[in-house]
């Protein structure tokens, strides 16, 4: 019998230091700080600095960007003591590389898209996350057709996009993910997280 870890869990776009709380209590592995201004999500270093006094050793702080300059990620980066980077935009490799931190690679998915040729672009990612295809980039609660993610990956593979407690366990048990991240599902409104929503997306994840 082969044993597979619980996939990860991180919830994104945190905005209020009650929402980290309640998503560090609920046991999530990472938390999502979106430092993109056309985000409903947005957090300023400022903002970002605080959020992070209330995540502990071992949760995982990622920087999500999309189509930022090096020098705005730099800024981030000396400020906020991120762990991991996502790119979420049109980034190309060497945009995503040369940080000193990891990154993950954001691929948005829709049919025709080839997510095998998009993975092997960026082949230092530690992670493919899947999301949903959006002219605003994400963060849609959309979800997609996991039947367009390939049965085997170059990279470990995130899912995203429009997961919620009562679809994510079904999401794992046909794509088989590493790990899954979700924003909009765990939402009262949009940056406002619910914090009975967050305990049943893990309680969802952890029954898998
Ligand atoms: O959260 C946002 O506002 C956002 C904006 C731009 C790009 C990505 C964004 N969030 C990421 O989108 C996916 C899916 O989110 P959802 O659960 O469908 O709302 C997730 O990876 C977030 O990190």
């Amino acid at each position: 019998m082969t044993l597979r870890a619980k996939p990860r869990i991180k919830v994104c776009g945190l905005t209020r230091v009650e929402d980290v709380q309640a998503a560090v209590a609920a046991g999530v592995d990472a938390i999502g700080l979106v430092f993109y201004a056309d985000s409903p999500r947005h957090v300023t270093i400022a903002q970002a600095k605080v959020l992070c006094q209330a995540i502990p050793p071992f949760v995982t702080i990622v920087g999500l960007f999309v189509n930022a300059s090096r020098a705005e990620v730099h800024r981030v980066i000396e400020e906020v003591p991120l762990n991991l980077l996502q790119f979420h935009g049109d980034e190309t490799v060497d945009q995503c590389e040369g940080f000193g931190l990891p990154y993950l690679r954001a691929a948005r998915v829709r049919p025709g898209v080839d997510l095998l040729e998009f993975a092997s672009q960026f082949p230092s990612a530690r992670a493919l996350l899947l999301d949903t295809w959006t002219p605003a980039f994400g963060g849609s609660g959309e979800s997609f057709d996991w039947s367009l993610v390939p049965s085997s990956c170059p990279l470990p593979v995130i899912l995203s996009g429009g997961l919620h407690p009562d679809n994510v366990a079904a999401a794992i048990r046909q794509v088989q993910p590493v790990a899954v991240d979700v924003s909009s599902g765990v939402e009262s409104a949009k940056g406002i997280k619910d914090a009975d929503k967050i305990r049943a997306f893990v309680e969802a994840v952890r029954g898998t």
